[in-house]
């Protein structure tokens, strides 16, 4: 039987919700996760440093006793995030970063920042500080097709942004396209990239192709399988500039099979075995070690996990659905085979 024993992984981007839903998600990413980047829009988002600790603490008292996961905090930036409030949670030591979600580009983020220049002078703070910067990479134009909202951010935002703050530590969320890895590598070692598992594992035709599958749809939306292949080619060449973040972001099963349905993916359930069955599919498993436990850390400032966790080839069948607070959640792979399991 086949086994990997890696250092413990990070998650570098997770939804873990709120309320009731919170002990099921905390559950998931406690089970072998170090660490996570937790995302901050939460209705209502976590836009000042007081609203992010006391999340801190709610998420802390559902770790499962035994577990060492440690949640790092996320502020949203909105149009009046001021300088002191970056100092403020600088300050705090939980809270590592401050996210843009572009207003209305995904998921609760209404509250969103509506222009780039809004947030210069917070920006600009989080340089001084070295806070670092998460982005939502969309554009918000309706007149913009969904499957180009990703490139023309790279081409008319982000690389102003990286032009502007060259000192400013830069993670691209949830990359989706050839674009975006081109640019990532060829920028400064300040901008890095987290890549989901179900960007690596499919493409538009898995969600599209001989039926409608919601369970797939996510923002940014899955792209052809040329830019599935060069996620696959960034995530298996080495680079330190690209990492595990998975985007589980669970919606309740009505609100994803819906004539409207809701954008996130769960992968939680089975976040490193999804992975490790993407690294496999590019004979790349050697790899997989500095993607979930190295290259986040580092890139973060933060010490590496000193522990291991080992990984068996052997198949499980996923259920059909897992709790969700007072619902469920339809995870991907959901009445499937993985081939990956965590000992
Ligand atoms: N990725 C998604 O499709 N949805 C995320 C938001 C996000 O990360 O953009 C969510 O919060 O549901
Ligand atoms: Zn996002
Ligand atoms: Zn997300």
């Amino acid at each position: 039987m086949t086994t990997i024993t890696i250092t413990r992984p990070d998650d570098w981007h997770i939804h873990l919700r709120d309320g009731a839903q919170l002990k099921d998600t905390v559950r998931d990413i406690s089970r072998y996760m170090g660490r996570a980047i937790v995302m901050p829009n939460l209705v209502p988002p976590a836009i000042d440093t007081q609203t992010a600790l006391s999340y801190y603490d709610r998420i802390k008292a559902k770790v499962p006793t035994g577990s060492q996961f440690e949640p790092l905090m996320v502020l949203y930036l909105t149009d009046k995030t001021s300088p002191d409030e970056i100092r403020k949670a600088k300050a705090s030591g939980k809270i590592v970063a401050a996210k843009l979600y572009p207003a209305g580009a995904t998921t609760n983020s209404d509250s969103g920042v509506t222009t780039l220049e809004n947030i210069y002078p917070a920006l600009k703070a989080m340089q001084e500080v070295g806070m670092l910067f998460l982005v939502h990479g969309e554009v918000t134009d309706s007149s913009i097709d969904i499957f180009d909202r990703e490139r023309i951010f790279i081409e008319n935002i982000l690389s102003k942004i990286v032009a502007d703050f060259p000192n400013l530590k830069i993670v691209l969320e949830h990359i989706t396209t050839k674009d975006a890895v081109d640019f990532v590598t060829q920028a400064s070692d300040n901008v890095a990239a987290t890549i989901t598992a179900h960007h690596l594992l499919y493409n538009r035709n898995h969600m599209l192709a001989g039926g409608i599958r919601p369970h797939f749809y996510c923002l940014p939306i899955l792209k052809r399988n040329t830019h599935q292949q060069a996620l696959l080619a960034a995530a298996a060449s080495g680079s330190k500039k690209f990492f595990l973040g998975t985007d589980s972001a669970p919606h309740a099963k009505d609100k994803k099979e819906a004539a409207c349905g809701c954008a996130g993916s769960y992968t939680a359930h089975a976040a490193i075995e999804l992975y490790a069955e993407a690294f496999e599919s590019v004979n790349a498993l050697d790899k997989l070690e500095a993607f979930a436990s190295f290259n986040g850390p580092d890139f973060y400032n933060l010490p590496r996990n000193i522990d291991t966790i080992t990984l068996v080839k052997k198949s499980w069948d996923v259920p059909a659905s897992y709790p969700l607070g007072d619902t469920n959640v339809v995870p991907i792979r959901a009445g499937e085979a993985i081939d990956w399991q965590v000992k």
